[in-house]
């Protein structure tokens, strides 16, 4: 769910919905000329594709883009890889709604509080695009998109997040590299090069063109040749590299997957690193993704990979779809275990190829324990707790221990499979795990657990759906722990939950006590929130 290729998601919320005023930066400079005002509406303002403009970039938005906005107009200019206080000439590439996209063209001034980015793939990786920004610097651009976004979304006043002390500072992580478990490369036949690179690019080279990397920013089929990365676990990075060293050999017989002629063996490689629980040392799980069953043919690399101590699991998942994810219609264990275990707040869980478990461990034991603080448990054993999207039923069950009963719900099956060996394996037994679709919910659901004291909603990036909202409205828990992971949709739903949804007659009936951003992951545009709401 959170390998690095996907980190650069989608706009989940209309941004016609914030309009300009949402950023609400200073004017920065740039020329307008006549013909760049829309006739019928003349202070209506448009820049055209190619018009070059010169801007400087005042905040980072969503995705990581650099804000700017247009002198007079006020019209809101994003551009990928600006930074805050970077002036710059841009060329217009996309015209949406009511902003605009731009390309660099040059920088006239360097951002503020820059820094040497210590990786080499990080001006071109999608990962990492802010690591050449101060730590410091990154968590304020995302302390203050949350805060934009309360104000111009949720609807709530300065004041109030300000004299009230709603919004908490944001929660640094202590490990900014190495602190991801989970990576995911994919395989290519053409390594891909940035243009300044691109002389480094040899048509007869044959399998040394191969790839085994990230993918470009925006492209699925254009990958970056990646030997380390940064963010992943000292173990992983010496399995990478020893993959990377062989398996281009001709006398191996490997062929990357190509996405257009879908022909090729090896799609993805997965590595994801746990701890035993009794050792505390690193377990590495490597999942080859592959195309088809050859288990003769990946005895090289399995074999090779299960020389490094630290590697206690290989797994092969076939997929043959044309389609390129890494979960497999097959799963096959080439080496030692499934799974590989991880702790985390003194619970042990078992992580499978394809189970969802938070990417950051050691951010998600900070996480969990605001969680818990804002949760509030009385520790009498007496309260329920109702855990929307619980996944694989971390947050639920590390409550379970001090609560009478919890209720976890989620849409993948594996995911509650995975729940329900989690709560075995810990020996909690005042649990229950469902599998359903909570954007489906019907006047049903809450039919089979009583009132709960203390919800738990986790959802991903899209938010929570109306129906749950009208859900939740209804239900008047007295608390609700609401954990984000984009401000954009958290602040909307904030909105509804707080404010109402005026179009559909609703009212809203919480108030919220605070909301601590959280960063899981430096270096990149992630935001995480954890918000309490209290019952009016
Ligand atoms: C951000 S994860 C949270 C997982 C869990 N709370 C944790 O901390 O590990 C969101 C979860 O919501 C699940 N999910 C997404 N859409 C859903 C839906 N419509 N109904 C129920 N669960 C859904 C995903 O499968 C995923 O496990």
């Amino acid at each position: 769910m959170a390998s690095i290729s996907n980190l650069s998601h989608t706009l989940p919320l209309r941004i016609r919905k914030f309009g300009p005023s949402y950023f609400s930066l200073s004017t920065l400079s740039c020329s307008i000329s006549q013909e760049d005002v829309h006739p019928n509406n003349p202070n209506s303002y448009f820049p055209k594709r190619g018009q070059t403009l010169e801007l400087v970039c005042e905040s980072l938005a969503f995705k990581g883009k650099g804000l700017c906005k247009v002198t007079q107009t006020g019209f809101v200019v994003l551009c990928d890889r600006a930074l805050p206080g970077e002036h710059f000439i841009g060329r217009v590439t996309r015209k949406k709604g009511n902003y605009a996209e731009v390309t660099k063209v040059k920088t006239i001034t360097p951002p503020r509080d820059i820094v040497d980015a210590p990786c080499v793939y990080a001006p071109y990786c999608g990962g990492c695009k802010t690591q050449n920004l101060s730590y410091d610097a990154q968590l304020r651009a995302k302390e203050e998109q949350v805060r934009d976004l309360l104000i111009h979304v949720a609807k709530f006043s300065r004041d109030d997040l300000e004299s009230r002390g709603i919004l908490k500072p944001i929660v640094p992580c202590d490990i900014q590299f190495h602190y991801r478990n989970k990576m995911e490369f994919s395989f290519g036949p053409l390594r891909w090069f940035p243009k300044e690179s691109l002389h480094e690019r040899r048509v007869d080279a044959g399998s040394e063109n191969y790839a085994l990397g990230l993918h470009a920013p925006g492209f699925f089929d254009k990958i970056l040749n990646v030997d380390n990365c940064l963010l992943q676990s000292h173990p992983a990075n010496k399995v990478l590299a020893a993959i990377q060293e062989c398996w281009r050999d001709p006398q191996l017989g490997f062929s990357p997957y190509d996405v257009h002629s879908h022909l090729g063996f090896l799609k993805h490689l997965m590595l994801r690193t746990g701890r035993d629980s009794a050792t505390g040392l690193p377990e590495v799980m490597v999942n080859f993704v592959t195309s088809s069953y050859k288990p003769e043919l990946l005895k090289f690399l399995a074999d090779k990979v299960s020389a490094f101590p630290e590697v206690v699991s290989v797994i092969n998942n076939v997929n043959s779809s044309v389609g390129n994810t890494s979960v497999g219609e097959e799963e096959y264990t080439l080496y030692g275990k499934s799974c590989i275990t991880e702790t985390l707040r003194g619970l042990t869980f078992q992580i499978s190829a394809n189970s969802f478990f938070q990417t950051n461990t050691y951010q998600a034991e900070v996480l969990y324990k605001l969680i818990e603080d804002c949760a509030g448990v009385r520790g009498d054993g007496s309260e329920i707790v109702l855990d929307l999207f619980c996944g694989t039923g971390t947050i639920g069950l590390t409550l379970a221990r001090s609560v009478r009963h919890v209720y976890g719900y989620e849409v993948v099956p594996q995911a509650i499979t995975d729940a329900r060996l989690n709560a075995k394996i810990n020996g909690i037994e005042n649990a229950t795990f469902v599998q359903g679709d909570l954007n489906k919910i019907d006047e049903n659901f809450g039919k089979n657990f009583p009132k709960p004291d203390i919800v738990i909603s986790d959802p991903n990036r899209p938010g929570m759906h109306m129906k749950l909202i009208k859900f939740l409205l209804n239900l008047r828990a007295p608390r609700i722990v609401y954990v984000s992971c984009n401000p954009a949709t958290c602040a909307r739903d904030l909105d509804y939950l707080c404010h109402g949804v005026a179009e559909r007659n609703i009212e809203g009936c919480y108030k919220l006590v605070s909301l601590h951003p959280v960063d899981m992951f430096p270096h990149t545009p992630h935001i995480e929130c954890v918000c309490l709401l209290e019952l009016h």
